[in-house]
């Protein structure tokens, strides 16, 4: 830090901080009155709806006159209301930067420029009094980017018009609250890591937050890249990948505001939880939230209510509990169906299925078969061949809508029909009355009305009761997508491609699978394969509206899902981050993650490599422990190195954990999880300890994280950070293999400030060759007699 600036300096800076924070509350005080008028005009229009709209029906003009009366004052009033919206929204900014007006700022001399120009920069453009000059610039503003991405010296920023290059002479950075200037510091660094200190050394909150005035440079990049159609941050634990994610969709809104919407931007997070614990950032940021959901919710919105499908995190708990007989066979099933090998196999089987194998459904009307499906398998094999599936139904769906037609006239003669005449609504009584009417105003034929109103009353029911099943021929429901979809397991006869991969044991693979859709339940590496079957044998209905998709901890996913996710989302952008070190699925272990460039084409790759989350010990600790923890620099911020407690014997646990909880809480720690591997741990642990402690088990139906102490599962724990982190089983029979690394990984760097690790008898092995100064190691034999 160089303090370079004087008294009078100061006295000027404190002195725009008020004009600027009294121009601010000039535009408050203004917008508040605006906004009470327009509040005004919308509750006078709601009231006086009826008397200002002339109605009258009798004839059809004035029925025309009406109707656009109605439009208009309609329109009116949901301009004013839109309007308020507006002013609203801008009031809460304003209120935001009247605490805060701006966090940076930067002078800059363009290349031939005469003078240099101060650009402060904060969460919003503020102007001045006459609209003309910028006091505060947005941080989105292409010339802010400057401040993120410069030291003092020469620099550059990009507009519409082109580059635009000079020299940055100063770069200070401000402390401000509650209006009021606290501190000030000029920068030779990108961002001063002092403020980012003070920033991080905050106690955790149960909620995500803002980042803005102190993005760092490579974070920048992630922030405004425009070009990549695929962006792929791969970034260490705690490197703000999450955070970044988030100005992102702030930047693209604001960048974009005249086409782009938040409801044109997903974002899919890795649990539930997540979900709350991010929620705050946009609208912090004065953004509306993009939607934000989880691969699980998603896949289960596109299947029928009959399937049951199993979440991410109990095929994370089969997994790692490695009981039951068949369950060789099912990791192996978990490996294969996470690959594109798989996708070969299934377009291999939608292929055979143009020529033959497709399973139809009889069209039955009142209990009856009226369509065999024999006639329909047959209507559709004769249609062109080389027309794609879904086009070749739609033909067979038109000739099944004209059967019924025809079919519909019959019908209205049957006796039946009379009989169902009496369920009729009362309405629909009403309404033949009605057509009658109309008829006889308009015909001169004379006919007996009650014979007609019985042919009208027959129409009626008949197309009454074919409605849902037109519906349905509509929907395509005369195929059976899971009676195919299960052949695919139950013969291979159809695979005529010598060049397809099978897994070793494909014949336990296929008898289980059948064996789980026969009761519709989808495993979770099904799911997704059963969605791209039905999707593409019925034809697609993708998202065309969708701009922009964020993948957070993308090396969860499966290339599978990634397919299918491009399929549904093909307009998209997509920015997929992870750490490929937080890999915790089965399918990572064998199988390419989403982050490697392997089998991405065309994408832009980011690579963050400081940790910015937990002190430096404790990232010192679990880089040591990680095959390619040399790669992770840690944020300069100081801390004690964990503790490894070891003890002897179950009974001596619980109280050393309860020690160590009330230490932590002495310390001023708020949020303090104790991080199992797995539910049935946590729940053990905590039906131990739940009398002892305030404590709170989080599963996967948690919503909403809370302070205080939680037992969570480390999968569950993904993307979250607390104060402190327990671990409570580091046991080397509890982490041995290379996902449960991982996961020890994942878990250990949910600590911000403090780490502990208890173990009944030797620690993980992972601990075993990294040096001893990182850790303190401590053996309990008996519990202390005080
Ligand atoms: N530039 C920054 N300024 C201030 N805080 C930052 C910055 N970058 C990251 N952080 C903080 O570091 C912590 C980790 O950030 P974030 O959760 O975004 O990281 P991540 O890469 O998504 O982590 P993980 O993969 O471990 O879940 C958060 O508390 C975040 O606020």
């Amino acid at each position: 830090m160089s303090e370079e600036w004087n008294d009078q300096e100061w006295q000027e800076e404190k002195q725009r901080v008020d004009d600027v924070v009294h121009e601010i509350k000039k535009k408050i005080t203004s917008l508040q009155s605006k906004a009470k008028d327009l509040k005004e005009d919308v509750i006078d229009i709601r009231r006086d709806f009826w008397e200002d709209v002339t109605v009258n029906i009798e004839e059809m003009d004035d029925k025309i006159e009406t109707e656009a009366s109605i439009k208009q004052q309609a329109e009116f009033l949901s301009e004013r209301e839109r309007s308020h919206g507006q002013v609203s929204e801008k009031l809460d900014i304003l209120r935001r930067l009247e605490d805060k007006p701006y966090f940076g700022r930067i002078d800059f001399k363009e290349e031939n420029g005469s003078e240099e120009l101060p650009i402060y920069i904060g969460l919003a453009s503020v102007l001045d009094e006459d609209e003309d000059n910028f006091l505060v610039y947005d941080w989105r503003a292409p010339i802010s980017s400057m401040y993120y991405d410069y030291p003092p010296g020469p620099a550059s920023y990009d507009t519409v018009q082109g580059n635009i290059s000079g020299e940055i002479t100063l770069k200070r950075q401000y402390m401000i609250q509650f209006g009021e200037l606290k501190g000030m510091f000029d920068t030779g660094l990108t961002i001063g890591d002092h403020l980012l200190q003070s920033v991080l050394g905050n106690q955790a909150s149960t909620k995500m937050k803002s980042i803005v005035s102190t993005i760092q440079r490579e974070q920048n990049q992630i922030i405004r890249n425009e070009r990549a159609k695929v962006l792929i941050v791969q970034g260490v634990a705690g490197s703000g990948k999450t955070s970044a994610a988030l100005q992102r969709v702030a930047y693209l809104l604001y960048r974009y505001r005249e086409t782009l919407t938040s409801e044109q931007i997903v974002l899919f997070s890795p649990n539930p939880l997540f979900n709350s614990y991010v929620a705050t950032v946009l609208p912090e940021l004065g953004e509306d939230n993009m939607q934000q959901m989880t691969f699980y919710q998603y896949l289960h919105r596109q299947l029928d209510d009959s399937f049951q499908l199993e979440t991410p995190f109990e095929q994370m708990e089969y997994y790692l509990n490695k009981q039951g007989n068949d369950y060789e066979a099912r990791v192996e099933s978990m490996h294969y169906k996470a690959s594109l090998d798989y996708k070969a196999l299934i377009d291999h089987y939608l292929e055979h299925l143009s020529t033959r194998g497709i399973v139809f459904r009889n069209i039955t009307f009142r209990g009856q078969v009226i369509i065999p499906k024999q006639m329909i398998e047959k209507y559709f094999y004769q249609t062109e061949g080389r027309l794609p599936i879904a086009d070749r139904l739609e033909k067979v769906s038109n000739w099944i809508l004209l059967q019924l037609k025809r079919l519909e006239k019959v019908e209205r003669e049957k006796d039946w029909v009379l009989e169902e005449s009496e369920l009729l609504e009362k309405a629909d009584y009403v309404d033949v009355h009605h057509m009658l009417q109309e008829e006889n105003q308009f015909s001169e034929d004379t006919f007996d009305d009650y014979d007609r109103e019985e042919e009208l009353l027959r129409k009626k029911v008949v197309a009454w009761r074919l409605r849902p099943l037109r519906k349905k021929v509509k929907q395509l429901a005369f195929v059976d997508p899971l009676r195919t979809f299960r052949q695919l397991f139950s013969s291979d006869q159809w695979i005529t491609d010598g060049s397809l991969i099978l897994p070793e044991q494909w014949k336990e693979i296929c008898y289980t699978t059948e064996e789980h859709l026969k009761q519709k339940y989808l495993t979770w590496e099904d799911a997704p394969a059963f969605i791209y079957f039905e999707k593409n044998l019925l034809g697609f209905d993708a998202q065309r509206t969708i701009q922009h998709l964020f993948i957070d901890e993308a090396q969860d996913y499966t290339p599978f899902q990634f397919v299918l996710m491009k399929q549904m989302f093909p307009v998209s952008s997509m920015t997929l981050l992870g750490d490929i070190n937080q890999a915790i699925y089965a399918h990572a272990l064998r199988d390419e993650t989403l982050l490697s460039e392997k089998w991405q084409e065309r994408h832009e790759r980011i690579v963050l490599t400081r940790s910015y989350r937990s002190t430096a010990p404790i990232v010192e600790f679990t880089k040591s422990f990680m095959p390619n923890g040399d790669l992770i620099e840690p944020f300069e911020r100081e801390g004690d190195t964990p503790i490894v407690m070891e003890v002897e014997q179950h009974d001596m646990l619980d109280q050393k954990i309860v020690e160590q909880i009330e230490l932590y809480e002495q310390n001023g720690h708020e949020t303090i999880a104790l991080i199992g591997k797995t539910l049935e741990e946590c729940q053990t642990v905590y039906d131990r300890l739940k009398h002892r402690v305030t404590v709170e088990l989080m599963t996967q139906e948690a919503h909403i994280f809370n302070k205080g102490i939680v037992v969570i599962p480390a999968y569950l724990a993904k993307g979250i950070e607390f104060d402190a982190v327990i671990i409570l089983d580091a046991s080397d029979h509890n982490f041995q293999d290379e996902l449960e690394r991982n996961l020890f990984y994942t878990a250990c760097t949910r600590a911000m400030h403090d780490l502990a690790l208890f173990s009944i008898g030797k620690p993980t092995h992972f601990l075993q060759d990294i040096p001893k100064q990182q850790y303190r190691h401590y053996k309990v034999h008996q519990i202390s007699q005080k």
